[in-house]
């Protein structure tokens, strides 16, 4: 692997007496796109979540850019650099698109919104309209766009295409590979659906009971219906 972007090393972590990550070891390359995969509960969120500084952990590290990250609080991390799209979608429901947007600027040009309206031109087409009247996929959208706008190198996303329509999520997909390709970032994408990750991705890891139990490149990964039965459960086609 080139140089590691961010390595997590050892990583346990969970809620009050609840362990949910054991000892959880994994790295990412700059610029890679990694696809992080395992059955429900196996801790991907959570993995997120303890990454971005929302979950205490209990001991391992979390180093980012060669710094040593794992005590720093979520507004340092993201200061640092690391970008997080949480499930929920983290966007002000009364506020326009526009509005939404400028709220994530921090001190970008005017420019830069313009660079989101390129990336996501239906965001463009949707500028004036609050968030509350924007479809899963638009507010999907808007979410990574205003992530983006905090220029992270490294972002995660958290099932960006849950419980969006083949058609929308093909879309956002297309601009995830534009995102890609424009900014070079580093990106952690957690997807129940499993082969639109592994088209977008270049490797992959599998989590379960909240560790990596496998680890592949996304296009071998995708073939391999013995290790995706056994570890994620689903067959992809
Ligand atoms: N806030 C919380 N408090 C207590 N337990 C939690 C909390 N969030 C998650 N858990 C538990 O932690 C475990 C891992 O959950 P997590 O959401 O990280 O899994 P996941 O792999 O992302 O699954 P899914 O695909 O269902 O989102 C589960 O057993 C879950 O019930």
């Amino acid at each position: 692997m080139s140089t590691p972007i961010l390595k997590v090393a050892g990583l346990v972590a969970g809620y009050g007496p609840t362990t949910v990550l054991n000892e959880l070891t994994l790295q990412v390359a700059a610029g890679e796109r990694l696809a992080m995969l395992g059955r429900n509960g196996a801790g991907k969120s959570t993995t997120l979540r303890a990454l971005m500084g929302l979950v205490r952990v209990r001991s391992g590290r979390i180093e980012f850019e060669g710094e040593d990250i794992t005590a720093l609080s979520p507004h340092q991390r993201a200061h640092r650099g690391l970008g997080y799209v949480p499930q929920t979608r983290d966007i002000f429901p009364s506020l326009s698109v526009e509005e939404n947007l400028a709220a994530g600027m921090k001190h970008r040009p005017r420019s830069a919104i313009d660079e989101a309206y390129a990336l996501f031109p239906r965001l463009a087409e949707r500028r004036r309209n609050a968030g509350t009247q924007l479809s899963g996929g638009e507010q999907q959208m808007l979410s990574v766009a205003r992530a983006l706008l905090g220029q992270p190198r490294l972002i995660l996303l958290d099932e960006p295409l849950e419980g969006l329509a083949p058609l929308i999520r093909q879309e956002l997909l297309r601009a995830f590979q534009e995102m890609s390709r424009q900014t070079g970032i580093a990106v952690v994408i957690v997807e129940q659906q499993v082969d639109e990750a592994l088209r977008y991705a270049e490797r992959a890891v599998i989590l379960d009971h909240g560790t990596v139990v496998h680890e592949a490149a996304a296009d071998a990964l995708i073939h391999d219906t013995e290790a995706l039965d056994r570890w994620v459960g689903i067959a992809v086609h």
